[in-house]
């Protein structure tokens, strides 16, 4: 790691006295500036800059300046990580990979993110910071004022930089629980990742395999039973990703025949069939910059196939009736419900197009592989139909809440969006009722069959208070007075149905 650097032995010395330093450092807002400051003396640099991403990973900030042994004034303007002028940066941020400048004299490069100075900046380099969970979640600038090679800092600084990051957010989350959050309304509960709603550990893998890929190009696979959110899944891909300022196209692939969903897919020239009377651009051409969404993509015919193909491999497309192609710069996703690997068998679905889509498959789990987000996914339906509707937010009775989570609802959020919204529409006493629901009572008692009373009864204790320590944001002295129960045995019942805090 050390080997371009000119005596390595000092200069390791001095990386673990940063590293200790920073380590020891018990406040969440001084991490940033220590760690421009440790970044800029290791590399001799007179500009070292944190930029750190948000939370939906759409803005970048400027969080801490170090600027010729000085740290500079922090910044409150905050640059979206989709912006187009700042190149640089947004290539660290997308591509996940450092970029060394050793001469900024030839380069194309737009800088206007460092600051002004007499002397021009003649080098630098930036590197991308992982987060926690492993995604991008800021980036290091160091940047000098003469032409040197800066590359020989890059692994130690981002090693440097990461533990920064990680510590970072370590002591925001211990300082989180002590400022006394008011309890949120259930018309202002938050959402959980990504604009979706639910925390299980299902939802938390899925999640974490979305931060992936937000500021990835790659094609994505989205599989999982019919309405398991994977229209939704592909918008959160959209608007949370670079690409959030372009279009979000979405075509499904069953609801045409094939002749139209071709010129709709990839446009055509004028005569290229009777009726094509002017040219017309297809949803390839639409999604310039953006995002297609290919819903039900194994109904695509097979024609199709081999020319969205083309379009993957390529990023070219030919309109019905023309001869030549053009490019285009489209992130595609694609969605299905059916099992694309049997359909390959079958030889309904050609196997290089399983194998070019499904370099990031992602499944959507279904609602039973989930329950303890039920009740969450109610309320929160709950909220935005009350809103729809104009109303004020609905109470829920518990024996609704008691109803609802021990009904076992097979795979669809569609289907308990559907009730909720029905429910909130007979509800006139602002009051939630276990008759508001039109729930088929076999499915609140046949369940998972190898499951016995004690079983069933504990997995609807567990989504209630589940349920109650979300809707107070893990404040369990909070909940327990909700519950009606000294906090003691809230714990012990916490523990005993294997309810953690990282649970809520
Ligand atoms: N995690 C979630 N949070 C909030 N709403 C959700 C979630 N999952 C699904 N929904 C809602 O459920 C409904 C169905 O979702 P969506 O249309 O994305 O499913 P789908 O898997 O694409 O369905 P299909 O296979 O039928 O096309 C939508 O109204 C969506 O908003």
């Amino acid at each position: 790691m050390l080997e371009q650097i000119a005596q390595p032995l000092v200069y390791a010395e001095a990386l673990l006295a940063q590293f200790t330093r920073l380590s020891r450092l018990a406040n969440a807002d001084g991490l940033p500036s220590s760690l421009v400051q440790a970044a800029a003396q290791l590399s001799a640099c007179a500009l070292s800059q944190l930029y750190l991403l948000d939370s939906t990973h759409t803005c970048l900030t400027l969080a801490a300046e170090w600027l010729d042994g000085q740290a500079q004034p922090q910044h409150t303007a905050s640059l979206p990580s989709d912006y187009n002028g700042e190149q640089l940066l947004q290539y660290c941020l997308c591509q996940n990979r450092h970029l060394n400048l050793a001469n900024l004299d030839h380069n194309l490069h737009e800088t206007s993110f460092l600051p002004a100075s007499e002397t021009p900046w003649r080098s630098l380099l930036c590197l991308p910071l992982q987060d926690d969970q492993g995604t991008v979640g800021g980036l290091l600038l160091i940047a000098s004022h003469n032409a040197r090679e800066l590359e020989g800092f890059a692994g130690s600084l981002a090693s440097l930089g990461t533990f920064a990051l990680t510590q970072h957010q370590l002591l925001q989350r211990l300082r989180a629980p002590q400022t006394s959050a008011p309890s949120p309304s259930p018309a202002s509960m938050p959402s959980s990742g990504y604009g979706l709603i639910g925390n299980s550990p299902s939802m938390r893998a899925l999640y974490q395999l979305l931060g992936k890929v937000l500021h990835n190009p790659v094609s994505v696979l989205l599989t999982g039973e019919t309405g398991t959110g994977k229209e939704l899944v592909a918008r959160a891909i959209h608007d949370c990703g670079f690409r959030r300022s372009q279009a979000f196209i979405v075509q499904n692939c069953a609801s045409l025949p094939e002749n139209l969903l071709e010129s709709e897919l990839f446009g055509y020239r004028k005569g290229a069939f009777t009726g094509a009377e002017r040219d017309r651009k297809g949803l390839f051409d639409a999604a310039d910059g953006g995002t297609l969404f290919l819903d039900e993509i194994g109904d695509m015919p097979l024609s199709l196939q081999a020319k969205l193909l083309r379009v993957l491999q390529e990023g070219e497309v030919r309109p019905l009736g023309s001869t030549a192609t053009h490019k285009v710069d489209v992130r595609i996703i694609a969605a299905t419900h059916r099992d694309l690997r049997s359909l390959v068998e079958q030889g309904r679905f050609r196997e290089d197009l399983f194998y070019r889509l499904s370099h990031f498959p992602i499944e959507l789990p279904p609602l039973r592989a989930r329950d303890e987000d039920i009740l969450q996914l109610a309320r929160h339906f709950a909220a935005k139909a009350s809103a729809f509707l104009q109303r004020d937010p609905c109470r829920w009775a518990d024996a609704t809440l008691t109803h609802l989570a021990s009904y076992a609802f097979p795979g669809n959020v569609r289907e308990l969006k559907g009730l909720v919204e029905r429910a909130v529409l007979l509800c006139e006493g602002g009051e939630l009722l276990p008759e508001h629901f039109n729930l088929r009572q076999a499915d609140c008692q046949t369940d998972d069959g190898c499951m016995n009373l004690r079983e069933r009864l504990e997995r609807v204790e567990r989504n209630l208070l589940l349920d109650c320590l979300r809707k107070n944001r893990g404040n369990q002295s909070q909940a327990a007075r909700e519950l009606g129960l000294p906090r003691r045995t809230l714990l012990y019942r916490m523990d005993r149905l294997n309810i953690s805090p990282a649970d809520v």
